[in-house]
């Protein structure tokens, strides 16, 4: 049986021009040699850091992009070869979209994508209905646009996505710019469609959101795959050591760069929580580093300092930083 998705060898460049008298031209590789396949009813996650070519490879397998070689299949169709029989099978949402009419209301809104997408007449109020349903905006539909949240608005997108009923569904950073409440009620969503037989391929950076949702990953970087696998077997394929998170404030920058050199750490990364500053300290499999870290901190800067087991986003960091 043939994979829902399947991408062998693809490769897309770009050529880039730069200067008026003097032009010089540069090709940047976005896509090399990927190879990966999705199964039917897979919800199926890209990860990589921007510019990675999570977004090229989306565009070309819904034909909005040719390859530059290497094959592309949706479906059994190749994308390059047949992009209108592989266009009314899918649908893709991209994070951030616009293209809602503001002061229409919902329902007029999805009545009028339904007309431009072909959905026959007769079936249009039902489908539209059990999509609200789906999306839950039912009770809102006849709200213009213009006072929906990023949120519903996302989820009214995913609605038009779906009205020609299409098997396959990309979601491009779905969740992007969207409050926590209204990114858990789009992850319910999605989990939704999955149980309703969709198969998805989704972009995300927040890694919570890939390890809660994801059937498999595929990581990659620089336009190459760096690692596949379902979440668990991300976590434990990457042999990561003692994960250390201190959190301090007012650490100056020269105290973390001074972490980074240290014997045994591998990666550090500093965020803000709140008003209190958090590091995470990785550090090289089978060395003990929480002694060395400490020290290397003034103890009058250190609020709370803890252990715990590797996530997927430590996983993603080992990847990704030592790429
Ligand atoms: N139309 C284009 N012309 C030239 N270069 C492009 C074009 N589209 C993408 N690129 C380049 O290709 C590379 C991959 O970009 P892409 O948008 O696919 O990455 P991404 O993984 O989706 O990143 P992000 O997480 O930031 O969205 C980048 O170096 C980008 O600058």
């Amino acid at each position: 049986m043939t994979s829902t998705v399947e991408v062998t060898d693809l490769c897309r460049s770009f050529k880039t021009s730069t200067g008026l008298l003097w032009r010089s031209h540069r090709t940047t590789e976005a896509v090399r040699d990927l190879s990966f396949s999705v199964e039917r009813g897979e919800l199926f996650g890209l990860l990589g850091p921007n510019g990675a070519g999570k977004t090229t490879t989306i565009k070309m397998l819904i034909t909005l992009l040719l390859p530059t070689s290497g094959v592309a299949r949706v479906l059994g169709i190749d994308v390059a070869r047949d992009p209108q029989a592989v266009r009314s099978r899918i649908g893709y949402v991209f994070g951030g979209e616009r293209g809602l009419y503001e002061r229409l209301s919902a329902a007029d809104n999805l009545r009028y994508f339904a007309e431009l997408y072909g959905v026959s007449p007769r079936s249009q109020r039902t489908r539209i209905a059990e999509l609200l349903e789906l999306v839950d905006l039912s009770g809102r539909e006849k709200e213009r646009v213009e006072g929906f949240s990023r949120g519903m608005r996302q989820r009214l997108h995913i609605a038009r996505g779906l009205l020609h009923d299409p098997e396959v569904l990309f979601l491009d950073e779905p969740t992007i710019g969207i409050d926590p409440v209204g990114a858990r009620q789009l992850r319910e969503l999605v989990v939704r469609l999955r149980e309703a037989g969709k198969t998805i391929l989704l972009t995300t950076h927040y890694m919570l959101e890939a390890d809660l949702l994801c059937d498999r990953i595929a990581v990659i970087d620089k336009g190459q795959l760096l690692a596949l696998g379902t979440p668990t077997e991300l976590k434990s394929s990457v042999d990561i050591g003692q994960v250390i998170e201190v959190e301090t404030f007012g650490l100056p920058q020269t105290a973390i760069d001074r972490i980074e050199t240290l014997d045994g750490v591998r990666t550090v990364t500093a965020s803000v929580r709140g008003h209190l500053q958090l590091l995470v300290v990785q550090g090289h499999p089978g060395a003990e580093v929480t002694g060395s870290v400490l020290a290397a901190v003034d103890d009058q800067v250190v609020h709370r300092v803890l252990t715990r087991e590797p996530t997927l986003e430590d996983a993603y960091v080992a990847l990704v930083g030592g790429s």
